[in-house]
């Protein structure tokens, strides 16, 4: 994939798995930008979403990458705009399959359940693995509900 500059956002949960995107993207000389949270302080993981997305929908960055405890709840806000198409990754074959399949556009990663290098690998996978296209346009183009 072409990456722009990452939008990456958190809650409190998936503030500490942040931090070690942050050095990933610093090492690999990827520009950033962080729409918060920006401490383990309590917080609400779908302020963050929300913002991360308005920045996918309006170009400020692609892609994106959003953690929480899970990774459900940022996921669930996240694709709630039609900009966006987020995928939940926990393992590297997950990220795999959302970029060849579903040309994710925003990574999800559960900051609770993985560790450090399980997230490095997984973000090793997801920039580098091509979309495939094919049967799988067609899939992607019917997601946006059809009126
Ligand atoms: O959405 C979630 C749960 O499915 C995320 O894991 C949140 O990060 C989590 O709910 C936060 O929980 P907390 O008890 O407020 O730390």
């Amino acid at each position: 994939m072409e990456i722009k500059t990452v939008g990456i956002a958190s809650d409190h949960a998936g503030y500490p798995l942040k931090k070690f995107v942050i050095q990933y993207l610093e090492e690999h000389g990827y520009p950033y930008k962080d729409y918060g949270t920006y401490s383990d302080l309590s917080c609400d993981y779908s302020d963050f979403g929300h913002a991360l997305a308005e920045g996918i929908e309006k170009g400020e960055v692609y892609p994106g990458i959003g953690i929480c405890g899970s990774g459900e709840g940022i996921n669930m806000t996240l694709n709630k705009h039609q900009g966006v198409r987020a995928g939940l990754a926990w393992i590297p074959e997950i990220a795999h399959l959302i970029r060849q399949h579903n040309d994710a556009n925003v990574l999800v990663m559960p900051g609770r359940f993985i560790d450090n290098k399980t997230a490095g690998n997984i973000m090793d996978e997801f920039f580098s693995v091509p979309f495939e296209g094919g049967r799988h346009q067609r899939r992607v183009e019917k997601m946006p509900i059809q009126k």
